[in-house]
């Protein structure tokens, strides 16, 4: 997200509904975001990233699942979340300027004004099986790339082979199916967004930034 390239793709947005992913019932939505969300906007996805998360399940082997964690996110949390990731890599970099240290928190939390989750067009999700039992991808979700030595990287080499075939297995889905991967997060899937744009060379995004109500 710290590509210039990103910030550049213009937004058309279509204005498609947010929707609750909850609603329907299809998915499997993990509980770990809903304390600190009493409207839970963390449920919400752009109608036709819905669609495309539902054909990507059934496209799963029998037996597995996706296990939704976290879609929508609100403008002024990512703001906090951007700022606090900066935030801790200037402790650690205390000699980094503000513009490095921005480029540097970018590749982990997308600046604000582009972020894909604040579009509603981007979900965190992983694999379970037919229990809802979280199945291993190498590193939780959200672990960052200090924290895991890299390993939340798609194609890290420092994970297990069960976990690498459960990535493998949960990006054919999610590909199949139009979204696209950020390789900095194993978890981090999107369709419609700028990020997504710039890689299927779409000539614009087709949603953009937005409040829940
Ligand atoms: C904070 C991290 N889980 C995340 O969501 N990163 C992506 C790149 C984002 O902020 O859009
Ligand atoms: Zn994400």
């Amino acid at each position: 997200m710290s590509d210039a390239r990103v910030a550049a793709v213009p937004v058309q947005d279509c204005d498609e509904r947010l929707v609750d992913v909850r609603r329907g019932g299809e998915l499997l939505v993990d509980a770990r975001e809903q304390g600190t969300d009493a409207v839970g906007a963390f449920a919400h996805l752009r109608e036709g990233v819905l669609r495309r998360l539902l054909e990507a399940q059934a496209l799963l082997p029998d037996g597995l699942r996706l296990l939704f964690v976290e879609g929508y996110r609100p403008p002024a949390l990512q703001r906090r979340y951007f700022e606090g990731y900066a935030e801790r890599l200037r402790s650690v970099h205390p000699d980094w300027q503000d513009g490095r240290l921005r480029s540097a928190a970018s590749r982990f939390v997308s600046p604000p004004e582009i972020a894909p989750h604040s579009a509603g067009a981007a979900v965190d999700l992983t694999l379970a099986d037919a229990d809802g039992h979280e199945l291993d991808l190498g590193t939780p979700i959200d672990a960052s790339p200090e924290d895991s030595e890299g390993a939340c990287y798609t194609q890290a080499p420092n994970i297990g082979d069960r976990a690498r075939a459960n990535r493998t297995t949960l990006a054919a889905a999610l590909t199949a199916a139009g979204l696209v991967n950020y390789p900095t997060e194993w978890w981090h899937w999107s369709y419609g967004d700028r990020y997504w744009a710039l890689l299927t060379g779409a000539e614009a995004a087709r949603y953009g930034p937005r409040e829940l109500i």
